[in-house]
């Protein structure tokens, strides 16, 4: 190791002193347990002196970045001064640079003092397995560097790959399995970005359909899969081997719903030139990604990987602004390399909980198409459409011509659709215009209660709003009928009750607080109490509403899994959590589930794959560091019909939308190499 301190003494007492100062901010709630530990880590690793104090903050706040969804530290980020990414204080980021300094004050200043650590590896050294990599201007935890290397790799090998087609085949097959767009509609709306998405599908083994809400991701995805079958020829088409799967199982039944759906419209239109029914009944059933991967309790390991590939030709994975890096990693590892991977998602999103922001990274350059002449030449022959010049003058790479981002929402052009794309704009004038416009100009399908009491937020979870009638007395209504008022058909019962819970949710952006799920969730169990609504007696009562917090085999059960709590007519006294499976429903006994709590209260970031007729959104007083424009846009995008936004500050909104999630990540700049 190159040495920067002299008196090996005076390292030494740096090093403690960074350690405890890290230990300090730990308690102030300001670093993670886990940061500090890693950093005793580093120090233990070293075998020339003492750990350089630099090293051990920079190793802290990899760590800590980490657990907040960056996959990597930005060494520009701290030479500046990491304090307003982390949240914290002037005199905290000061306190640290004291004990641990001088620290350096330039990217390439941390650089040179980084490599010489014998805990980094710089890439293209030679490799000893250090715990951190230095890539560039990044430092890594080694699993996240050697994540995003795989997936920028196995993106870019897929999306150069180009595959073989007939384009007046295709044309033919386009033109049959959508409906001929009025030249008027056309002229307005542009190209039929749907019909190109196919296309572009089938050229290459990588596919990305972005869109927002309403814009028929899933309607494309069903037309593409006719495609395929038709494209396979009559020989290879009953083995072509499909899977479906999405990040939870929700999501993973809604797409299952969708396609299944599309497929028999399609079947209808088409007759028998395709067996479009024997295609949706030998899919299967669409699976979550742990599932379809073969997840393993207690293990980060998965039954399939790169040398037990998955058994499939083409794999579509909804949601796709869900699925971490390590889970994209992962994927890509078990994929066969002949597979088509056909990724569905809207890129402005929340990302991920966990880090990464895959999807938003894949798609930094969708909006602006970005394709290559040869991708116009072609879409022009396999879909009749013309791509503008607009979307064609850019020198695009290989990635940019596997992307299609779909931009005419079929399903939220109204007020709800106005406020998303106002929030996604970052025009917050804008969104309040229409929030205020919501209840005269907009029958109610928008409102806002600005300045709100808690005891608002209660009214309106109990009982709805005016014209709006969703509330949780609804479904607990049903629940207090009980069977009897269903004829006796328990398992009907259990089904409408399911359905109505759907029709309204509360959504928080923070967990503390009493603007929060925790006390949300607290207030509002009491305000039923004392409505006669739930009769809580301990934990478990009839009509409990929870959400699965951890993934359990043993069950059945996986995070994020909504179930309600009823009686089970088998044991008189005990009870069952029901959870919907598309149109199938399971139960629990109640008392075998261990990490799940209530969810009349839940947070925007657990809601997404979710949609709800009534959606309510609840912003907390102040501005928080997760508030940013993409919660706001996904608790939006969660309303089917209705949404109404509760915050105590109206400032806070504005704040919000001006705030942009910035994941630090190295994939961008890896996909363009
Ligand atoms: N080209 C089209 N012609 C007619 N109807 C369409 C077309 N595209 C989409 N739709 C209809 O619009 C609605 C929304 O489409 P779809 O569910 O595929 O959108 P999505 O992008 O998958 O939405 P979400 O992100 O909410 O799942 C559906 O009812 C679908 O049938």
């Amino acid at each position: 190791m190159k040495k920067n301190a002299t008196d090996p003494q005076a390292e030494a007492a740096r090093a403690a002193a960074t350690l405890a100062q890290l230990d300090a901010l730990t308690e102030a709630g300001k670093l993670r347990r886990l940061a500090g530990a890693f950093a005793r880590f580093l120090a233990t690793l070293a075998t020339l002196g003492h750990a350089p104090a630099p090293l051990l903050v920079a190793g802290a706040l990899l760590s800590e970045l980490e657990g907040r969804g960056h996959s990597c530290l930005v060494l520009a980020d701290l030479a500046q001064d990491p304090s307003a990414q982390l949240g914290w204080l002037d005199g905290e980021w000061a306190a640290l640079r004291t004990v641990a300094g001088p620290l350096p004050k330039k990217a390439a200043d941390w650089r040179n003092l980084l490599q010489a650590c014998e805990q980094v590896w710089p890439v293209g050294d030679l490799d000893f397995n250090q715990p951190l990599v230095l890539d560039g201007e990044r430092l890594y935890l080694r699993r996240y560097w050697r994540d995003e290397t795989m997936v920028a790799a196995s993106v870019v090998r897929r999306a150069g790959t180009e595959l073989p087609v007939d384009a007046d085949a295709v044309r033919r097959w386009l033109d049959r399995l959508f409906e001929p767009r009025p030249d008027a509609r056309a002229a307005a709306t542009g190209p039929d970005w749907q019909k190109i998405a196919c296309a572009i599908a089938l050229r290459s083994e990588l596919a990305v359909i972005t869109g927002g809400p309403g814009t028929g991701k899933t309607y494309t995805v069903a037309r593409l899969l006719a495609l395929l079958f038709a494209m396979a020829g009559a020989g290879q088409a009953h083995g072509l081997r499909i899977a479906l799967a999405a990040p939870t199982g929700k999501a993973a039944a809604r797409l299952k719903q969708s396609i299944d759906q599309a497929l028999d419209e399609l079947a209808d239109k088409l007759g028998d030139t395709l067996p479009l029914r024997e295609l949706a009944a030998r899919m299967g059933a669409a699976r979550t990604l742990h599932s379809l991967l073969g997840a393993r309790p207690d293990t980060r390991s998965f039954a399939y990987h790169a040398g037990n590939p998955l058994d499939v030709d083409v794999l579509i994975v909804d949601e796709a602004s869900m699925v971490h890096l390590e889970m994209m990693a992962s994927l890509l590892a078990a994929l066969p390399a002949h597979a088509r991977l056909i990724l569905l998602g809207d890129k402005d999103q929340l990302a991920s909980v966990e880090a990464g922001a895959v999807l938003g990274d894949l798609c930094a350059e969708a909006e602006s198409g970005n394709y290559a002449e040869d991708t116009v030449a072609y879409v022009q022959a396999a879909t009749g459409e013309t791509i503008p010049a607009d979307f064609a003058l850019r020198d695009g790479g290989a990635l940019a011509q596997s992307i299609v981002m779909l931009r005419q929402s079929r399903r939220f052009g109204g007020p709800i659709g106005a406020l998303a794309l106002a929030v996604n704009g970052g025009d917050s004038d804008g969104a309040r215009a229409v929030l205020r416009a919501g209840p005269l100009e907009h029958g109610g399908r928008v409102h806002w209660i600005e300045g709100a009491t808690p005891q608002d937020a209660l009214a309106l979870a109990v009982e709805g709003r005016a014209g709006v009638p969703q509330g949780y007395r609804d479904y607990l209504t049903l629940v207090k009928e009980g069977p009897d008022a269903w004829g006796g058909d328990y398992t009907g019962w259990v089904r409408a009750v399911l359905r109505r819970f759907e029709q309204f949710r509360l959504l928080c952006a923070v967990r503390a607080g009493e603007w929060g799920v925790a006390g949300l969730n607290e207030a509002i169990e009491a305000r039923l109490d004392a409505a006669r609504l739930i009769r809580r007696r301990g934990e478990w009562y009839v009509g409990r509403p929870v959400m699965v917090t951890r993934n359990d085999y043993a069950t059945g059960v996986y995070n994020g899994d909504i179930g309600l709590t009823l009686p089970d007519p088998q044991r008189p006294g005990s009870l069952r959590v029901w959870f919907a499976d598309g149109d199938a429903i399971r139960s629990v006994l109640a008392t075998r589930l261990r990490d799940v709590e209530t969810a009349f209260a839940m947070t925007v970031h657990k809601s997404q794959g979710s949609e709800f007729t009534h959606t309510a959104m609840v912003l907390p007083r102040e501005m928080n560091a997760v508030l940013a424009r993409e919660l706001v846009y996904t608790g939006i995008t969660r309303a089917r019909e209705f949404f109404t936004l509760v915050s105590p500050n109206a400032a806070v909104l504005g704040q919000a939308i001006a705030e942009r999630t910035q994941r630090a990540s190295g994939l961008r700049e890896a996909l363009l190499r």
